[in-house]
């Protein structure tokens, strides 16, 4: 394997690590490192929670007394650059460059307005030989929620829906229960990750949806029902307010529809089953201009993932280079 190779490997392991903090590192972004000499994995560690020691300092602290004197000529692997501010905790890059490591490789630049590239710069300046943006997509997408809440000023918005083969959401008026058993769980599994779910004044009358998460483990989701006397700016405004930094909107239609006209969602979820019904409330139109990320299909049901396109004018903010996109 060449050093880009090596090093792409090392990342994917700070993305592994990185996802261990999934429930608890809210509202901070989830961040893994590694540290590594001549082949040998020296230290590893992941932000476990907000407030406590971030990914580099727990990776430094599980390096063996025996193994310190080789952190000179060790590599330091982080998913996220190193913070350069006071926050909660002291600035990892000090601490990096009290160790001396001889490089460091970082997966993306952090969007927070603090750092942004501040971090790389104070590790350059103390002589360290930095890499940066290796995995870079991969590393941004995995905080894509904290990186769209800090760059958009609102929450990382999904949009999500099951629909009849020939494309309507109930029967009439009628419930129906499209997912099956197992992607019900995957739905569940998904409101874990969301800070809150949101339903259109119809659906919460008709269905008195509990919208929590029952078939998978982790926190319920703060519940919304979207009512005449509010609008989606004053919405989303609101929620950046309360810290809300992802939003999943699970229907009906006229509230789904609501946002993708407005153009505030950043994917889409559409779970297609085989029944056909002979009427009932129309699925949303899709909007133009997006791309399909992923298709999965799970006992005959078809669930689809869209991104946002380039050709949407606006930047999938996730994936493109930091705040420029602002
Ligand atoms: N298969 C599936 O995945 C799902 C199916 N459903 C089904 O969908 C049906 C309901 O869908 P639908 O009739 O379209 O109704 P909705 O559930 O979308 O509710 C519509 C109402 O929500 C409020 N609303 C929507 N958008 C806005 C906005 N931008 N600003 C302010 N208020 C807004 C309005 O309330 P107001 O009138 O107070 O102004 C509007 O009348 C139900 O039968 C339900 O079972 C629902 C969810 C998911
Ligand atoms: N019927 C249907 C969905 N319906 C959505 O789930 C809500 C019910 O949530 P809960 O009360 O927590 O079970 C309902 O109001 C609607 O928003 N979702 C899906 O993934 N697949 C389905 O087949
Ligand atoms: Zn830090």
């Amino acid at each position: 394997m060449n050093q880009e190779e090596l090093d792409k490997m090392y990342m994917r392991r700070c993305l592994q690590l990185a996802k261990q903090g999934r429930a608890l590192a809210k509202p901070n972004p989830m961040v893994g490192a590694v540290i590594v000499y001549q082949g040998r994995i020296l230290g590893e560690g992941y932000h476990v929670r907000c407030g406590q020691a971030h990914a580099e300092v727990n990776a430094f602290a599980s390096v063996r007394p025996a193994d310190e004197p080789l952190l000179p000529q060790s590599t330091l692997y982080v998913s996220l650059e190193p913070c350069c501010h006071t926050g909660k905790t002291p600035p990892c890059a000090d601490l990096i460059i009290r160790k001396h490591v001889k490089r460091v490789v970082c997966g993306c630049i952090d969007p927070f307005a603090q750092v942004h590239g501040r971090g790389v710069q104070k590790l350059r300046d103390a002589g360290i030989d930095v890499t940066v943006g290796v995995l870079d997509e991969e590393c941004r997408a995995l905080n894509r929620q904290f990186n769209v809440y800090n760059m958009l000023e609102r929450p990382y918005i999904l949009l999500k829906w099951a629909q009849t083969i020939n494309g309507f959401l109930d029967a009439d008026g009628e419930p129906l229960a499209l997912s099956t058993p197992f992607t019900q769980m995957l739905v569940h599994r998904l409101r874990a990750q969301y800070d809150a779910i949101l339903v259109g004044r119809v659906t919460d009358e008709r269905e008195h949806p509990r919208l929590t998460v029952r078939e998978w483990s982790g926190p319920d989701p703060l519940r919304l029902v979207l009512r005449d006397g509010i609008t989606l700016p004053q919405l989303m405004a609101d929620l950046h307010q309360q810290h809300v930094q992802s939003l999943m909107v699970e229907g009906g239609a006229k509230t789904l529809q609501s946002f993708i006209d407005a153009g505030l969602w950043d994917e889409i979820r559409v779970e297609t089953s085989r029944l056909l019904v002979s009427g009932g409330t129309k699925a949303p139109v899709l909007p133009a201009g997006l791309i399909l990320l992923q298709r999965e299909v799970y006992d005959g049901n078809v669930v689809d993932t869209f991104g946002r396109g380039e050709a949407l004018g606006i930047c999938p903010s996730w994936l493109s280079k930091s705040v420029q996109c602002v």
